[in-house]
């Protein structure tokens, strides 16, 4: 089973970021420090653990779906390989993405199923899959698919109220029964094989969608927190997700949520030898939505983007679904003709208050 494979633990001296360990049971339970602490996380940082989450059986099977998945021949693999049109459904090979705008290619194998696909089987939505991914459906796939939307509708939810919006607008723009790309992923990176440490294995970015629900058993995930300039480990913790912002909260909430660049890497120190396998479920608002500041339904909103140097950030003019696809898109190797094409497949990167930000970093207490 590639979650529980014994392996060497993470190192003590690479460098590491803490994160606040945020307990699920007691957001869900409305206890109000608690609610403060997913606050100071998801405008701090955009990064943090999540405990008592309740899923370890629902992301154990997407691990063994995935670890039978990805032993097909990749021959049979590559009949769903998800394009080089924007489509983000499907198997993505490795090498099919470029890292940096160089076009260095990415060492990472995806296997990405839509929530719709899961949801509605045996009705296709969107496309097909791997017989692994059909026979997995329902004690997999739509199991861990249905507990993490609701995990991630509870964490949206408490940030919805601190935001100042009227209860449930956030939900209303994340509609669990319209059409979105709203996706599980499975992700392996091979055994280092002598690659540098800091080689990387899935480029910097930052999430296309709202909320991002992360399992992970080895190191190599790493962030670049705001005033920095050099990148952190996130530590993998046993039994605790690892959650962070995306672009779309960040656009939709006028910058007060922080979308927070990372990247993955070799895994460190001896754990470069091994397989690294992770899953994300990815909550993203559904198709049609339009990315700009909630100006209108939140004061707090109004008054940030106000604030702002460049307000006009927060006016995309793209959809969720546009933003997404294009991003994915200029990613794709094929795609990648230099640094104007690195540049369309930017999302908040480059457009983050940092200054903002890096100020009340610092406050961040360690857990
Ligand atoms: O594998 C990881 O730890 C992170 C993956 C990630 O950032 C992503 O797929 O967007
Ligand atoms: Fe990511």
């Amino acid at each position: 089973m590639p979650g529980l494979t014994t392996v060497p633990p993470f190192p003590d001296d690479v460098p590491t970021h803490p994160l606040l360990v945020v307990d699920y049971q007691l957001v869900k339970q409305g206890d109000q420090a608690e609610i403060d602490k997913l606050w100071d996380a998801a405008t701090k940082l955009g990064f943090w653990y999540l405990k008592n989450h309740e899923a370890d059986a629902e992301v154990d099977a997407m691990f063994n779906m995935a670890q039978e998945t990805m032993q097909l021949p990749l021959e049979e693999k590559m009949k769903y390989e998800q394009g080089d049109g924007g489509n983000n459904f499907g198997y993505k090979a490795a090498g099919a993405n470029a890292v940096d705008e160089k076009g260095n290619l990415d060492t990472v194998e995806f296997l990405n199923v839509a929530k719709d696909d899961a949801l509605a089987y045996p009705r296709k939505v969107h496309r097909d899959y791997p017989a692994t991914v059909y026979a997995h459906m329902e004690d997999a796939v739509k199991p861990f698919v249905l507990k993490t939307v609701g995990i991630c509708n509870t964490l949206m939810s408490a940030l919805n109220d601190k935001l100042g919006l009227a209860k449930g607008r956030l939900n209303e723009l994340h509609q669990l029964g319209k059409e979105s790309y709203c996706q599980t992923r499975c992700i392996k990176n091979p055994p280092a094989n002598g690659a540098p440490a800091d080689k990387q294995a899935l480029g910097a970015h930052t999430d296309y969608g709202s909320l991002s629900f992360l399992h992970n058993r080895l190191g190599g995930l790493q962030v670049m927190p705001p005033g920095h300039t050099s990148w952190y480990y996130i530590k993998p913790i046993p039994g605790h997700a690892i959650c962070n912002v995306g672009d779309a909260l960040a656009i939709m909430s006028g910058g007060i949520l922080r979308s927070n660049v990372h990247r993955v890497v070799t895994p460190p120190k001896d754990q470069a030898a091994y397989e690294r396998w992770s899953l994300v479920y990815f909550h993203r608002p559904h198709n049609g939505v339009l990315l700009e500041a909630l100006t209108s339904d939140s004061e707090q909103i109004a008054a940030a983007v106000a604030r702002a140097g460049d307000p006009a950030r927060f006016r995309t003019g793209e959809t969720a679904d546009a933003w997404m696809m294009r991003r994915v898109r200029m990613r794709r190797t094929k795609n990648m003709t230099g640094p104007e094409a690195w540049r369309q497949s930017l999302g908040t990167e480059h457009n983050a208050d940092d200054a903002r930000h890096a100020q009340a970093a610092q406050a961040l207490p360690v857990y």
